[in-house]
């Protein structure tokens, strides 16, 4: 099976292309704990598979880290955008892909040897009620800067969907977060029937937010541009920025610039790089994952 990898600002993703053949018929959810696992298997924070679609030009799956599928993933569709591009699937700058989260359209910026630069993305309208999150609680009612505890940590969430779940977190220094800490225990809070992303924000001024996360299924990662989309609307919701402008969010890996139209579009822009391009040995599929097998020196 042939894979290339890419990442989105440190996002990085092994991405399976069915578009000329479908991939041995496995477990998908196996398939990307074996293949993430940075031991047993390539290192990655997820898997995604490109096939066909019959609503759009082009159908992105992605799995996280966990084996989990999530709805959305903002930095895998710009990975997505510029394998399609730059290998000439796409033979125009703006095309559609379909998520299990509704479908999205990208438009691809490209440098003068004509391969893909940033990405821009039309990531839709974010959902804000409780009952699309989800998250437990009246399901007509927005979760707007709400107090909640999760064992010894008090937080205030304000809750965004992107197709999949946010949970943001507005702190005075995200530093000073333990996120490794109370990143699953708001992940696997049961506030959220589907689990969460978990985002910690701190507001640098009206145009500027630094942001950190802790992923649903993946853990801590260098970016999220789902999350990134939904730090932006909970910091407009909550008057923190200003209204539909380029807001630029910081994040470990690097910048995304993120817009909220005045039409309640949701706007990512964003680059995307390649890693490597390989062979999987299927035979790693049938290798124990064993992570106290690990050399403990
Ligand atoms: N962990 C996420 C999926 C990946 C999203 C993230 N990598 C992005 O760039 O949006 C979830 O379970 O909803």
């Amino acid at each position: 099976m042939l894979f290339t990898k890419m990442h989105g600002l440190g996002n990085a993703y092994v991405i399976f292309n069915q578009l000329d053949e479908p991939i041995a018929n496995q477990s998908l959810h196996e398939l990307s704990k074996r293949v993430s696992d940075v031991n047993f298997g390539i290192g990655s924070d997820g898997i995604i598979l490109i096939s066909p679609s019959k609503v759009a030009d082009y159908q992105m799956r992605i799995f996280n880290e966990d084996g989990s599928e999530a709805k959305n993933c903002g930095n895998g569709l710009r990975c997505v955008a510029k394998f399609l591009y730059d290998h000439m699937y796409a033979t125009s700058r703006k095309f559609t892909i379909e998520t299990l989260g509704g479908i999205v359209s990208v438009e691809v910026d490209v440098d003068q040897k004509h391969k893909v630069r940033t990405v821009t993305v039309d990531m839709g309208e974010p959902k804000l009620l409780k009952g699309m999150i989800p998250m437990l609680g009246d399901p007509v009612t927005v979760t707007l800067n709400e107090a909640h505890q999760f064992g010894d940590y008090s937080y205030h969430i304000t809750a965004v969907s992107m197709g999949n779940p946010h949970a943001i977190i507005f702190v005075d220094d995200i530093k000073q977060v333990p996120l490794e800490i109370v990143g699953p225990l708001i992940e696997n809070s049961s506030l959220f029937p589907e689990r969460v992303n978990v985002g910690f924000v701190q507001i640098i001024n009206s145009h500027e937010i630094d942001y950190r996360v802790w992923e649903r299924g993946s853990g801590i990662t260098m970016a999220c541009g789902t999350g990134a989309c939904a730090a932006v609307v909970a910091a407009t919701l909550n008057k923190k920025v200003d209204k539909h402008v380029p807001i630029t969010v910081h994040l470990p890996g690097g910048d995304l610039t993120i817009s909220w139209d005045e039409h309640g579009h949701v706007w990512k822009r964003g680059p995307a790089n390649y890693v490597c391009h390989g062979e999987l040995d299927v035979s790693m599929m049938n290798t124990d994952i064993n992570p106290i097998g690990r050399l403990i020196i």
